[in-house]
């Protein structure tokens, strides 16, 4: 085989329960992970060592060496099968960097099951994830895809089951923020506050909404507890959530840990209203208009020869 492309969609949280922080240092969660149509692509060939090549989305904001989630997967996966982890990887970058989207840990899941067909190691998709989940939380998400409920640090998933396909518009911001960043500010307004932490349960209204496929319902009980951290760190960000909803969302919130932010549209014109009003309201950098739930990691199919 000479090479092998995976494509890899972004993810929104419909809501992101944050509990206490436990003795690993990460934080108890309940997640109820989306699926969006923004895709990043992985194309894995042999190679004589192990280099990445970057187009699209946040070129140069991304690193090229091993300290890419795409390359540390390569390393990981080659270790597992001994393999020599000399491949070649291209990403086609659809997915925000530093987003809040999970861009890497999507490279990430792509990159494991591109190298595991590239090198025939039949590794299931369950033991896959696992892996993944060595690299980063959000990692068996995105190779599963769909709309699910995340336990533990957001890695032990269950599927949730939904009806239809919902609308949404993402407004994307300057820069990025950072991951560990965000939660350590959630900890701070927390004992601010001096409120006790909450354990993290699913919102019933969250459930039933996706369930009845009921896109006003699901607007309403859209939640991100690391929301005010965000915008503790980025004040703007509330600008973009008002500028949002002023333009008729159903609902509006910030994307895991941000910058961007998540508008819940009726319907597909809906959405281009609103990412026009979030362009004109000066409040984003641009806006990408996207539909969920859709699958996970899929292997693309070689075109025959011609
Ligand atoms: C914000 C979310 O994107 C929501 O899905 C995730 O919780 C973050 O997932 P991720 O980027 O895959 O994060 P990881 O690479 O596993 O962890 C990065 C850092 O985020 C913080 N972190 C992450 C997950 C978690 N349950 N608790 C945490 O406190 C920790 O500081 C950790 O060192
Ligand atoms: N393949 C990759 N794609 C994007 N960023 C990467 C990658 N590998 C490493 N990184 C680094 O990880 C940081 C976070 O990028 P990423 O796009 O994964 O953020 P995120 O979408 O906010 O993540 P999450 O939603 O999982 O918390 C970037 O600033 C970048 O330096």
């Amino acid at each position: 085989m000479s090479a092998v492309t995976v494509s890899v969609p972004a993810k929104v949280n419909l809501q992101l329960a944050v509990g206490a922080v436990r003795p690993d240092g990460f934080h108890e969660l309940v997640s109820v992970f989306h699926a969006v149509s923004l895709f990043d692509e992985v194309t894995v060939a042999p190679a004589d060592e192990l280099t990445i090549t970057l187009e699209g989305e946040g070129v140069g904001e991304v690193p090229l060496d091993r300290s890419n989630l795409a390359a540390r997967a390569v390393e990981l996966l080659a270790d597992r099968l001994g393999q020599d982890p000399a491949v070649h990887i291209h990403i086609r970058k659809g997915i925000p960097v530093a987003g809040g989207m999970a861009g890497g840990s999507a490279d990430a899941a792509a990159t494991l099951l591109a190298c595991d067909t590239l090198w025939r190691g039949n590794t299931p998709r369950e033991m896959l994830r696992r892996l993944g989940a060595e690299l980063g939380s959000d990692v068996p998400f995105s190779d599963l895809g769909g709309t699910a409920i995340g336990t533990g640090r957001g890695e032990r998933l269950a599927a949730v089951p939904s009806v239809g396909r919902f609308h949404w518009v993402f407004a994307l911001a300057d820069g990025g923020l950072s991951t560990p960043a965000v939660y350590g500010e959630c900890d701070r307004l927390r004992a601010e506050a001096g409120v006790p932490v909450p354990e993290p349960a699913p919102r019933e209204e969250l459930i039933a909404a996706l369930r009845a496929g009921d896109a006003p319902a699901l607007g309403a009980a859209l939640s991100n507890d690391l929301q005010d951290a965000a915008i503790s760190l980025r004040p703007s960000l509330a600008d973009t959530l008002a500028a949002g909803t002023a333009a008729g969302a159903l609902g509006a919130l910030v994307s895991g840990s941000g910058p961007t932010c998540a508008f819940l549209a009726a319907d597909e014109d809906a959405a281009k209203l609103v990412a026009r009003a979030l362009e004109e309201s000066g409040t984003c950098r641009t806006t990408r208009i996207a539909h969920g739930p859709v699958a996970g990691t899929k292997i693309r199919p070689v075109a025959p020869p011609a």
